[in-house]
């Protein structure tokens, strides 16, 4: 059902029943006041009235707002009472100062949704905001919020409502505003209304969003979230979910969005934060303002190549050494090499009260293993005291005991003589203390010196380098590789560098090594450490919950190093495996996540696909049926206005014929974003093409990223590469405008 412009309705303020600010609040009270609701008429007098009833409503909002903010402010101003507990005053200037931020972003797209049904109208903004009864009109319920904060349970119709299912909803507006000024309204009817053929909830306001230029950084999509879209949103944050969505479907903004409303449903994953994995740093740098504009902070974003604190890769593995570097099987041979490197069990012995207590080497071998399959050092020295506190206890007792025994009558008679002298009665001799024993034990400094020679801190890199080197070690470890393999991963003596494949393998080996970690160097910083800093400086940080993007991309081994820093399994993975390109990577879910996951994941699909043209995504699709791909594409909502084109020029001539291209380009999508993609090879003589305007980029690189208009050169260097077909599809499905193609026209013999 399309969407019309316009709305003759005074927005009503007044909302009966507390769908406000804070998720899980299971009563609505009945709302009292009469529906108003905003009916598509079309006219330009009731468009205007439209605009000035919500104008009216904006002005109510931001006044509520200020008022909020100077009150915050003066409270956060105010000095500490002498009768105040210092910590919880703390605890509410951290809120009172959150709160604050929020209020101060919200400037900006402050309100930008509205619902109508049977009770009144539902208003959906940013943040929530409460009214004082002044504020309301006379008959409104005062209890209600003037704005719903988009996350709130309250808020979810405004996605999901559609005219096949209203959920008694009658109408649906999206209000446009730039700062303080409502610019548009884009209304839906949904009662009465015929259901279309079309599943998109707000569609005016949606394809309205989508004909916006490119700018380079994503934006966020909390006005025109999807149905489908928002089920994975609010999604149960319980074990992994899997999307699976074409180019285009959202994947990526679905993920972001669903980290915020985790962050804002789950204090518990608020207080570990989230860790969003992504496929390079232009990518992160891309979507790095969605979050913050969300309000989030408590993100961590990485790539692969960044995930092990203190080391950063700058080599270059050949796709072989990095997909066999990739294989799961590498988890027993580091293993194995571990073993060899960490010293083996002796007896230990520490001395309580003059006495030796020491345990056997085969008992220490048995806490070795139990320490290892735990967090190592810490775990050994627990297990060691616990087992020498024991036997000290016993062997105190045992000694007690006999002195007892033996000399029972000689002390009856000494407390006897001794408290006639004194008139004081004499102690009797104390039985054995285990809380007194433990004390010593604990005391005891060989206790450290032997934790320490039983596992030294082997520094992974070291470790690595020597397995890597040494051919007769690392065919002793890696029976499992051939010898042309072990050949492929072997590594020059002389080199210091990694490799983003080593990365994960140097990760595994720190967690079998229990290696403590080198801290990035944020952490290095002055002052109080925020969330984040915390995160990445710490190898071993367990995240409230993880966020995979290109999540088809991850070796076995990568996907190892995931899970160690989310040990609940609760995980987000989008990605499509017809866009697989790495070695290693995956082209079947199960394949990727059971290892990791078992059985704790799930999957689901999204289909409709809103950044590339109708006319583009079949051509795209025609490329990828003819590689064989095992998932269909999504279906493109956009029509598209410029079909897409073709042209042979000489080699010689491409890099000519594509600054001619852009030059035409930079007019028709002036203020917007021009890719040219091609393969490795051909992008030396492309490179002076690269401007603020222009990204010239390997389809590799151009994964996640999307532009007004792509120009691919040479499609059938792409296509003749590793997974040719994926990178072509990927590189196809960029543009949300144009997609113009240069093939090499074939030499003419003379
Ligand atoms: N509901 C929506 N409202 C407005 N824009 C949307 C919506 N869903 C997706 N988009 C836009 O569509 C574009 C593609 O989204 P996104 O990058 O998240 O897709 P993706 O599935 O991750 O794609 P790819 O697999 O190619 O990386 C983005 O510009 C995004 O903002």
């Amino acid at each position: 059902m399309p969407a019309t412009e316009s709305g003759p309705t005074k927005p009503s303020p007044a909302t009966k029943p507390d769908r406000a600010t804070k998720p899980d609040r299971a009563t609505e009270p009945e709302r009292a006041t009469q529906p108003s609701p905003a009916r598509p008429t079309g006219s330009t007098a009731d468009h205007r009235r439209a605009l000035e009833a919500e104008q009216h409503y904006l002005d109510l909002l931001h006044r509520v707002r200020e008022r909020e903010l100077t009150a915050a402010e003066a409270d956060l101003d105010r000095p500490d009472q002498p009768d105040e507990d210092g910590l919880s005053r703390q605890a509410h200037r951290d809120a009172v100062s959150a709160r604050r931020a929020e209020l101060r972003r919200a400037e900006q797209g402050l309100y930008f949704g509205r619902i109508d049904d049977a009770h009144g109208s539902r208003h959906l903004g940013r943040v929530g905001l409460r009214g004082e009864p002044d504020d309301f009109p006379p008959g409104h319920d005062h209890d209600d919020p003037l704005l719903i904060d988009w996350r709130a349970p309250a808020a979810r119709a405004f996605y999901t409502a559609t005219a096949r299912n209203a959920q008694g909803v009658l109408s649906r507006r999206h209000i446009r505003t730039q700062g303080r000024q409502v610019t548009g309204v884009d209304d839906e009817a949904l009662s009465g209304a015929a259901a279309g053929d079309t599943a998109l909830v707000g569609e005016a306001a949606l394809l309205r969003a989508l004909e916006q230029r490119r700018t380079g950084a994503m934006g966020d999509i909390v006005a025109t979230l999807q149905a489908e879209q928002d089920a994975i949103v609010r999604a149960p944050r319980e074990g992994g979910l899997v999307v699976q969505g074409g180019p285009g479907t959202g994947k990526t903004a679905v993920a972001l969005h669903r980290a915020a409303y985790l962050l804002f449903a789950h204090p518990r994953i608020a207080e570990r934060g989230v860790l969003i994995v992504g496929p390079s740093q232009r990518f992160l740098d891309y979507i790095g303002q969605v979050l913050p504009a969300l309000g989030e902070t408590q993100v961590v974003g990485l790539t692969l190549a960044g995930l092990l604190p203190g080391v950063v890769p700058t080599l270059t593995d050949s796709d072989a050494g990095a997909e066999i570097k990739g294989r799961a099987v590498w988890a027993a041979i580091l293993r194995r090499a571990a073993d060899e490197l960490l010293p083996a069990a002796v007896p230990v012995q520490v001395s309580v009260a003059g006495e030796n207590v020491s345990l056997s080497a085969g008992r220490v071998a048995q806490l070795l293993r139990q320490a290892d399959a735990a967090d190592g050092p810490a775990t050994l020295r627990r297990l060691l005291v616990t087992d020498l506190t024991r036997l000290a206890v016993a062997q105190a007792q045992q000694q007690f005991d006999d002195v007892e025994r033996g000399f029972e009558d000689i002390l009856a008679t000494v407390d006897r003589s001794l408290a006639k002298e004194t008139g004081e009665q004499h102690t009797p001799l104390r039985a054995v203390d285990p809380a007194e024993i433990r004390q010593q034990v604990v005391a005891d400094p060989a206790l450290d010196a032997t934790v320490e020679r039983l596992r030294p801190a082997i520094d992974p890199r070291s470790a690595l380098h020597r397995l890597l080197t040494e051919s007769a070690f690392l065919a002793r470890t890696a029976p499992e590789l051939t010898a042309a393999e072990r050949t492929a991963v072997a590594r020059d003596a002389h080199e210091t560098d990694w490799s983003t494949a080593d990365t994960a393998l140097l990760d595994e080996l720190a967690a079998v090594l229990h290696w403590p970690g080198v801290p990035a160097e944020s952490a290095l910083r002055q002052g109080e450490p925020t969330l984040a800093e915390r995160a990445t400086a710490d190898r071993g940080w367990a995240y409230g919950h993880v966020i995979v993007d290109e999540a088809q991309e991850l070796s076995d081994l990568q996907w190892r190093a995931i899970a160690r820093r989310c040990p609940t399994g609760s995980m987000t993975m989008v990605g499509d495996v017809n866009q697989v390109e790495a070695p290693g990577g995956h082209s079947d879910w199960s394949a990727a996540l059971t290892p990791v996951l078992g059985e704790r994941w799930s999957r689901t699909d999204l289909t409709v696909c809103y950044r590339t043209p109708q006319q583009v995504m079949s051509v795209a699709a025609e490329a990828l049926s003819a590689a064989g791909a095992t998932v269909a594409p999504p279906r493109s909502v956009r029509p598209g206005r410029v079909a897409p084109w073709q042209q042979r020029v000489p080699a010689a001539n491409l890099a000519r014929t594509a600054a001619e291209v852009l030059e035409r380009w930079g007019a028709d999508y002036a203020g917007g974003q021009l890719a040219v993609i091609a393969a490795e090879s051909r992008l030396p003589a492309l490179a002076p093409l690269q401007s603020a305007q222009v990204s010239v980029l390997t389809p590799q690189q151009s994964k996640g990223l999307e532009f007004d208009a792509v120009l691919l050169v040479d499609p059938d260097a792409i296509a003749d590469g590793r997974r040719g077909a994926n990178a072509l599809y990927v590189a196809m499905t960029r543009c949300t405008q144009e997609l113009g193609t240069l093939h090499v026209e074939p030499a003419t013999d003379r």
